[in-house]
């Protein structure tokens, strides 16, 4: 039994009966480099827009990544309220919102990036200054203290470019993996979705043999940025919360530049975007470890804050609560 299982063994419950939680704190506490007895936490959203919108991907307006991402620095978001209900500070990066003024840090690469089906989606040199946009947020949270981060996105039509890279990443049929995104009764965007990213993988194939080139050119700025600050959580021993599809195909993708990172990264919820369960399982998580089923599809770290709440829950319980050893060592008066 290593330190992280003794933690959670000493607990007077019966045993494992805290279920998925104990694994989840054992999993914090292997990923730390110390064991902290509280988490400092911090909250990206990385938000950028995709040009691939043009293609009839989406029903809603492109505009709405802009008017949101403001909305999340105003704080009236879902993720802002979120975040302030559980006393997590949270930071808007704006890797590339179509608009002139940055929303929140201003680390725009470019006011989205182009359509997929006529060229990449971002040069090689975009791809890594978004990508280091990422690491640098995970440095910066480093230097303030923070041991618990966690990833969130905003950006219409970011569920067909984390489809596209999932589909070349790791083969998935795109009849099991394209879903709705956020067009829920609107089944010829998932058919359309399917074409586009059909017609890009054949364009694109000789330059797609590895996550970076791959996100290049069918991705977006968001799950670049997200992919840095995956890999920087591992080489910085900083543990983080995933939350839904576009944050689980960042994940497989650094999962398959560094198969260690995936011990960086902690379950949220299973969102209902089909590719789901493929996201994580090419990224080495089995869906028992995911602790929330709640139907969610809105992004932005919702879910991410929901598993961070619980497991904030637990390191305290695991900490506070009584051990068995000094619950037997009581005298009890009824045997005496
Ligand atoms: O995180 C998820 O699982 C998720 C599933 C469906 C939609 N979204 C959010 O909806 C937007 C992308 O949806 P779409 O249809 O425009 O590709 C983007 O802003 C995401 O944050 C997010
Ligand atoms: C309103 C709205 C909010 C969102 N948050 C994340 N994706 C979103 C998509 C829409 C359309």
């Amino acid at each position: 039994m290593d330190k992280a299982a003794r933690m959670t063994a000493r607990m007077a419950i019966p045993p494992g009966s805290l279920g998925l939680l104990e694994k989840q704190v054992q999993k914090l506490f292997r990923a730390w480099p110390e064991l902290y007895e509280t988490i400092k936490p911090y909250h990206y959203i990385f938000a950028a827009d995709n040009g691939v919108v043009t293609a009839g991907v989406v029903r809603q307006e492109q505009a709405i990544t802009y008017l949101q991402a403001r909305n999340m620095t105003e704080g009236r978001a879902a993720i802002s309220c979120f975040c302030k209900a559980q006393d997590v500070p949270y930071a808007v990066v704006d890797v590339g919102i179509n608009c002139d003024e940055a929303v929140g840090l201003d680390r725009k690469v470019a006011p989205g990036t182009k359509n997929f089906l006529e060229s990449p989606a971002m040069t090689e040199r975009e791809f890594w200054q978004a990508y280091d946009a990422g690491a640098e947020m995970v440095q910066r949270a480093k230097l303030a203290g923070c041991n618990l981060l966690s990833f969130g996105e905003m950006g219409i039509g970011n569920t067909t470019t984390s489809t596209a890279v999932l589909h070349v990443l790791t083969g998935a049929n795109l009849l099991e993996i394209t879903g709705y995104g956020a067009n829920p009764g609107h089944p010829e965007v998932v058919l359309r979705k399917r074409e586009v990213i059909a017609a890009a993988v054949k364009r694109y194939e000789p330059l797609m043999k590895a996550p970076q080139g791959i996100i290049r050119c069918v991705g977006g700025f968001d799950i670049a940025a997200l992919c840095g600050a995956m890999m920087a959580c591992h080489e910085r021993k900083i543990p983080f919360m995933l939350d839904g599809f576009i944050t689980a195909v960042a994940l497989a993708c650094a999962a398959r530049i560094e198969p260690a990172v995936s011990a960086m990264a902690i379950p949220s919820h299973m969102s209902q975007e089909p590719g789901m369960l493929y996201a994580l399982q090419a990224a080495g998580i089995h869906p028992d470890e995911v602790p929330i089923q709640a139907g969610l599809r809105l992004g932005e770290g919702t879910g991410a804050i929901l598993g961070l709440s619980m497991l904030r829950t637990m390191l305290y319980t695991v900490y506070n609560m009584k051990t068995m050893e000094e619950l037997l060592s009581e005298s009890c008066g009824a045997a005496k």
